[in-house]
């Protein structure tokens, strides 16, 4: 896993660093300086032009010690200022100086709006903005990044795509789309949370030495395809021990849905299947998924775990049931339809639930539009946590996002749209279920049946296209 963390809290660790620490500032920027540089020198070749474009603040003064670094490796260097260098303070103020004393070109941008792109060069450094802007771009310097982004230059951005916030995914004005981003210590939310991450290139995190203080510490973390781990079984297992996972779904014709999660779970390794419908003659011949019609479950039976939504429908008939039913001590994944009852109806949860929508699913709920949901994914999530208190929440889309009750986030690095395709959300909801009936804690549950979703869609891309993937797919892929 790694820490994501605000602008906020990066400035504070900075000062802790700084002032607890001892370590000096300048120093902090050389070394953040030389992470640019030794990523970009990978991408140079020995007749390379690179163009600086330097801020007024500490960002512009990364750019200033990277243009001199890359001076000092025999790289041609240009530099444009936003501002007179006499302006800048503190080490940025250092860095100008040192700078000067090269025999490499400064300028200053007088007007942004005309100012002509260095379109022969190979590589723009974006050392305008970094965690420190404080509200959108505006005026001759959005129009300057405008063209920046459909120039066709490669940009590596230092710190964070100028424009962007640290502190969520939204893009609320211009921002730079950087071919890399190099960032220093750790991640920003910019950098993993879409829209945002979208225009941040390959992501690279170097440790420059900052360190956070005790009771700063961060509660909000990317897993990737490495964190993804699943208990070994025992050599003495039976399928009593791998748990009873129950599927309330696959109404009124919609046996697929329910049909999918029960696969899934089977194959995510839950002990024993069955799926509680009002069509059992849908299911067709038996196998290893159970049916039952639903009406003879006056009570919720003895389920380690349920699913329940994929193809629940809103019928009166479909929900009755699960109002006479004792949720008080189940573990319960919320999908779907029954995302739709939970929202009219306020049951009762269960004991430890997670509630798994999509974005069109997450704006019924918070009464909103998708789009909306969208453009400040992380907002959603938090205002679905106040909504509906005391459970998980997981938010899908790329970068999927996890909420635990207790407001920790995590952010899921593995799948890609390859995932948009019918009944994914199903096979997702199966494999938390399959997790929670062999007696995973929820956030395991959650976080490994994610990132393993999103490794079938991984795996998926390298060999096909990633619009042939459908659901049967990502169950056949967790063979493996
Ligand atoms: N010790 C540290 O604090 C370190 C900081 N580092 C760098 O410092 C950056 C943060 O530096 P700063 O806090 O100085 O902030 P920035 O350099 O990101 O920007 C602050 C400057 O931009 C201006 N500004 C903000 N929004 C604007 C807008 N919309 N339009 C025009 N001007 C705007 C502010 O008035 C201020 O002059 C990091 O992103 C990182 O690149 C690194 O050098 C590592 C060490
Ligand atoms: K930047």
């Amino acid at each position: 896993m790694k820490a994501i963390v605000s602008a906020s809290e990066m400035a504070a660790a900075d000062r802790y660093t700084i002032e607890r620490l001892g370590v000096p500032g300048i120093e902090l920027m050389e070394r953040a300086a030389r992470a640019c540089v030794g990523e970009l020198m990978e991408e140079l070749r020995p007749d390379s032009l690179v163009t600086v474009l330097a801020g007024p603040g500490n960002n512009g003064g990364d750019g200033l010690a990277i243009a001199r670094l890359l001076h000092g490796e025999g790289v041609t260097v240009r530099v444009f200022l936003l501002q007179d260098g006499e302006t800048y303070r503190g080490d940025a103020a250092l860095n100008h100086q040192r700078l000067r004393d090269l025999a490499v070109d400064i300028s200053v941008i007088e007007d942004p709006a005309t100012f002509g792109l260095p379109l022969g060069c190979d590589w723009v450094v974006d050392a305008l903005f970094g965690t420190g802007l404080s509200r959108p771009i505006t005026g001759g310097l959005a129009n300057l990044i405008e063209r920046l982004n459909v120039s066709g230059l490669r940009v590596l951005a230092v710190d964070i795509p100028s424009g962007l916030s640290g502190d969520h995914g939204r893009v609320d004005g211009p921002a730079v789309r950087a071919r890399l981003t190099v960032t220093f210590q750790c991640l920003k939310f910019a950098h993993v949370v879409t829209p945002a991450c979208l225009s941040c290139g390959d992501v690279r995190v170097h440790d420059i030495g900052i360190s956070f203080s005790d009771e700063a510490r961060t509660g909000s973390w990317l897993v990737e395809g490495r964190d993804f781990q699943r208990p070994t079984r025992d050599v003495e297992g039976h399928k009593g021990r791998y748990g009873y996972l129950g599927v309330v779904g696959g109404f009124a014709g919609m046996a697929g849905a329910a049909s999918l999660a029960a696969r899934a779970a089977l194959r995510f390794g839950a002990g024993k299947v069955r799926v509680l419908t009002d069509q059992p003659a849908y299911f067709g011949q038996p196998g290893s998924v159970m049916v039952d019609h639903v009406d003879r479950w006056k009570q919720v039976g003895d389920f380690d775990a349920l699913v329940i939504g994929p193809g629940l429908s809103r019928a009166e008939a479909a929900w009755s049931h699960l109002r006479q039913w004792d949720l008080r001590d189940r573990s319960i994944v919320w999908d779907a339809d029954g995302l739709h009852l939970l929202a009219a109806e306020r049951l009762f949860p269960g004991k430890d639930w997670v509630m798994t929508p999509h974005p069109g699913e997450a704006a019924v709920l918070l009464g909103t539009t998708a789009g909306e949901v969208q453009r400040d994914r992380l907002a959603a999530i938090r205002a679905l946590a106040k909504a509906f208190p005391g459970g998980w929440l997981l938010l899908k889309g790329f970068r999927t996002l996890v909420l635990s009750p207790g407001g920790e986030l995590f952010v899921c690095g593995t799948g890609n749209v390859a995932l948009a395709t019918a009944g994914s959300g199903d096979v997702l909801s199966g494999m938390i279920g399959a997790m929670l009936a062999q007696g995973c804690a929820m956030e395991e549950a959650v976080l490994s049946a994610c990132l393993r979703h999103g490794l079938a869609a991984d795996r998926w891309v390298r060999h096909h296209p990633d619009y042939s993937m459908i659901a049967e797919d990502i169950i056949e892929d967790l063979k493996y």
